[in-house]
């Protein structure tokens, strides 16, 4: 229906005065207004009840599903007046649009502190949601605002218009998935491709693929390349827009930025339709960037953005630029494969006692034996400097930690340890994710048993209890927890006098990493973990 012919908003709706206009969409406006009995001030979200896109009225009902939830703002009241449809929810800040635009982007890219201060928080909010049965399916900068005074550090999603349910509250089932090509629900900017350009019915990964795009478009200058051109005006454009996302790789997209952006976002994308994303992984991810970069492990949004608290160190970070195998990676890869010597039965023990070989690398043989039956993993990997593609066989992480485990135990010397501590360091670096999974403690178990004492029965690092179990079972280290360990074990491995000392600060890395949400290792880990190869080179 037309706007033009609507009459004018009156000053009262129901017992609200309407004061100032804080922002208007398609579907209506919104006005901050006041309570005239109480006093209490809210955000009005006004509609006319002939609009075409009443979005109020989903709204209403999906508000009481998140009352209470942290970043969800409180419905306070509704009502229709007239030809005006309102609902009363808190009065929030500044949409993460209107700041970046203060801040001069997307010309100028957001700084990277605030962007994980966003990404923990919005992670979390999705987290809030998804746990509650509703996806958000309109992922933006203007859905994304501040909280006011004690909240004015904390992120709200706001606008539920396009919000659903994904858990079917009679059956408390997933909606089904469907071949069936639908309709487009969300924006131009953040959608998903799978909802966007091939017509796919939303689930939670696509809310927090939205997410990811987000995050990199505020970190690249001049944003996503398909924004560039505004929004388009006609079906041929929007077209064109599709396919430029749709063509976008990830580490086109991620050129230059810290590799968790191009990881996220092919996590995000490697989900299935009804998989429950782990968002404690990636906050603790992007966390731990944070850190890394200097700025902090507080995911409270600073606005201005405050300077980092000390300079990121000297050694460049990982930041990937896949699409392109870079040569020392690509020989990597292949060193690793001829390394794989599945015979050595002739191989003189002198560190390890055969008959105390622990749990763990008799796991680690009973998988190379399952392996003989595995089909063998084939990734293309497209070389855009050359504009070929070339075929590379990867072995996959799993299997390449289980033979390096099998390995350590046979290790004769602590030079054969030292460089199996490298090739794990390369297993770690060249896979896409760097989370300690049980095979990488499988070797940290095999390393630690043959650097302590072989004979004595060392009780696994990690059990491989189903993460379910775990999650019910554990209480997690705040991540500075593990942040400062590893520090700590990068400064000292170098002083280590004996393998015992090195055995127990292997120990330690394994508890706090075992203890930490995400498992993962970070750049101190890598370096201790460098600094052990050396140290066991030097006590030899
Ligand atoms: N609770 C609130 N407090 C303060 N400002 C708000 C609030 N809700 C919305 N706004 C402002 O109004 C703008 C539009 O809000 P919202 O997205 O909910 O409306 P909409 O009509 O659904 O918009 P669209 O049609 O663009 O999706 C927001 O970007 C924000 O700047």
């Amino acid at each position: 229906m037309s706007h033009s012919n609507n009459p004018p908003i009156p000053r009262y709706l129901g017992n609200w005065c309407l004061g100032r206009i804080l922002g208007s969409g398609y579907s209506g406006s919104i006005f901050e207004a006041q309570h005239v009995h109480t006093g209490q001030v809210v955000a009005l979200k006004v509609q006319h009840v002939d609009h075409e896109c009443l979005t109020n009225r989903y709204e209403r009902y999906l508000y009481p599903l998140l009352q209470g939830g942290l970043g969800m703002p409180t419905l306070w009241a509704s009502g229709v007046q007239g030809v005006w449809d309102y609902l009363a929810i808190d009065l929030l800040g500044a949409s993460l649009d209107n700041l970046y635009r203060q801040l001069g982007g997307p010309a100028v890219p957001l700084d990277l502190g605030s962007v994980c201060c966003i990404a923990m928080q919005v992670i979390a909010r999705l987290e809030c949601m998804h746990a509650r049965g509703v996806l958000h399916r309109d992922i933006q900068l203007g859905n994304t605002v501040v909280g006011r005074d004690s909240y004015s550090r904390t992120l709200y999603m706001i606008d539920f218009g396009f919000s659903k349910r994904y858990i079917d509250p009679r059956t408390r089932r997933h909606i089904p998935d469907s071949k069936e090509k639908r309709d487009f629900i969300g924006n131009y900017w953040f959608s998903s491709v799978n909802v966007h350009c091939r017509g796919k019915v939303p689930s939670r990964r696509d809310d927090l693929e939205a997410a990811a795009l987000m995050f990199i478009h505020l970190l690249t200058p001049r944003g996503l390349s398909w924004t560039r051109n505004g929004v388009p005006k006609t079906d041929a454009a929007h077209r064109v827009l599709k396919n430029q996302k749709r063509k976008a790789r990830p580490e086109d997209l991620c050129r230059g930025l810290p590799a968790e952006f191009e990881e996220f976002l092919r996590y995000c994308r490697s989900l299935s339709f009804a998989e429950q994303p782990d968002y404690a992984r990636w906050i603790e991810e992007f966390r731990e960037l944070k850190v890394e970069e200097g700025y902090g492990d507080s995911d409270e949004f600073i606005w201005p953005p405050p300077n980092p608290q000390k300079r990121p160190e000297a050694t460049p970070r990982r930041t990937r630029t896949p699409g392109v195998v870079a040569p020392d990676a690509m020989e990597s890869i292949l060193n690793g494969l001829t390394n794989l010597d599945l015979d050595r039965t002739g191989v003189r023990q002198v560190l390890g006692d055969r008959k105390n070989v622990e749990e763990a690398v008799r796991q680690a043989r009973a998988n190379l034996k399952d392996d003989s039956t595995a089909t063998r993993e084939v990734i293309e990997i497209s070389s855009d400097s050359e504009g070929c593609s070339v075929d590379v066989v990867l072995v996959p992480k799993a299997k390449r930690l289980a033979k390096l485990t099998a390995r350590a135990s046979d290790a004769t010397n602590n030079a054969a340890l030292s460089s199996l501590v490298r090739e794990f360091l390369e297993v770690m670096k060249c896979n896409s994710s760097r989370a300690l999974t049980k095979d990488g403690f499988a070797f940290l178990d095999a390393l630690y048993k043959q650097l302590e004492d072989p004979s004595v029965f060392v009780a696994p690092m990690r059990t491989s209890r189903p993460r379910s179990d775990i999650q019910k079972a554990e209480v997690k280290d705040p991540s500075y927890v593990k942040l400062g360990a590893v520090a700590r074990l990068k400064r000292e491995v170098g002083t280590a006098r004996s393998n015992k000392e090195m055995a127990a600060m292997v120990a330690e890395f394994g508890k706090v990493t075992n203890n930490s949400t995400g498992r993962t290792i970070t750049k101190d880990g890598f370096a201790f973990f460098e600094g052990l190869a050396d140290r066991l080179m030097a006590l030899q």
